[in-house]
């Protein structure tokens, strides 16, 4: 078993009668950066307050940096909530001292990284943040969950709001905290984020489990597609093809077969068909998240992604 940052068991949580989450299980590994996708509504942000001690489960266990008490480590520990906030009259750098106090860092110290944290991302120290836009608003209150230097960060949606550039910068920034040792934990509904910085996901939804485990497991749920192309269109190879084979734009598409590529490779030789083009694709998070939650992520988030 690793070193895990955050289990949980069980953990279950109804609002006026209706179950939010219906006993949901994680094991995040110390050390890793940890995605927990679903669709809108699927006790996400409810699971992470619950690890975070913001709100306690009706039932199931949790222990966070090997504490059962959530709020005991909170210094150890970076929130950023789905909720945006800071105080508007604040400047960046005030921001992050405050936010570092808040977790038990020295507003002095607090100030001294913060000037740093903001020079290395461009953003201005002494303006207020009403003066910002939004997305480097965020960027500041990111930087303010990190300032006091955590061993887990836990992170609520932290991509939307962000534009491409800024959500290229927050991978840069969260993959640079794993590197220096700390857990990361997040959540999203776009799957692209997930798939390049996680080496393990859940996907929830419901207020379940889905899915727990490594994205190549998760991908290695369907089966690989193949795409193929000939010289020769027609000829008795076509009775090799699988049933779901569809012709589109001159390209067979169609699923890899249980007993491989083989049989149909013989059949388009012996033909001499002509391979043109040949490849089989793994199937992509996006297709397991949808074959796995039944449902399509959502649309709008995965288009601005
Ligand atoms: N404080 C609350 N009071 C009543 N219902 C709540 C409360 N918090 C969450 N819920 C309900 O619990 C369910 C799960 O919500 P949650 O916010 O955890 O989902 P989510 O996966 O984070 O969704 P989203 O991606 O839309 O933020 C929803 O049906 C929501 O309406």
């Amino acid at each position: 078993m690793p070193d895990l940052a955050i289990s949980a068991t069980g953990l279950t949580k109804t609002f006026g009668g209706v179950p939010a989450v219906r006993g949901i299980d994680l094991a995040v590994p110390a050390g890793s950066i940890y995605g927990i996708l679903g669709p809108n509504g699927a006790g996400k942000t409810t699971t992470l307050r619950m690890l975070l001690g913001i709100i306690d489960p009706d039932g199931g266990e949790r222990r966070i940096l090997g504490s059962a008490d959530p709020l005991a480590v909170a210094p150890l520990v970076g929130y950023l909530p789905e909720e945006r906030g800071l105080y508007p009259g604040m400047t960046g750098r005030e921001a992050i001292a405050f936010m570092g106090a808040l977790r038990g860092l020295s507003l002095a110290e607090g100030r001294r990284r913060a000037v740093a944290l903001l020079a290395d991302h461009g953003l201005p120290a002494d303006r207020p943040i009403r003066t910002l836009s939004k997305g480097m608003a965020q960027l500041v209150q990111l930087l303010g969950t990190m300032v006091h230097e955590p061993r887990l960060i836990v992170l609520d949606e932290p991509f939307s709001g962000l534009d491409a550039i800024n959500q290229q910068r927050l991978e840069g920034l969260i993959r640079a905290q794993a590197a220096g040792g700390a857990t990361i934990l997040f959540s999203t509904h776009v799957i692209a984020h997930a798939e390049r910085l996680c080496e393990r996901i859940a996907i929830i939804a419901g207020g379940e489990v889905r899915f727990e485990g490594e994205i190549a497991t998760a991908r290695a749920r369907l089966p690989s597609r193949v795409r193929l192309s000939t010289k020769v269109a027609d000829g008795a190879w076509h009775a090799a093809l699988p049933a779901d084979a569809v012709l589109r734009d001159g390209v067979w598409q169609f699923q890899l077969p249980q007993g491989g590529i083989e049989p149909l490779l013989a059949a388009l030789i012996d033909a001499k068909a002509g391979i043109e083009t040949l490849a089989i694709e793994p199937p992509s998070l996006h297709e397991a998240f949808v074959a796995i939650v039944g449902a399509e992520p959502d649309p709008v988030a995965e288009a601005l992604s």
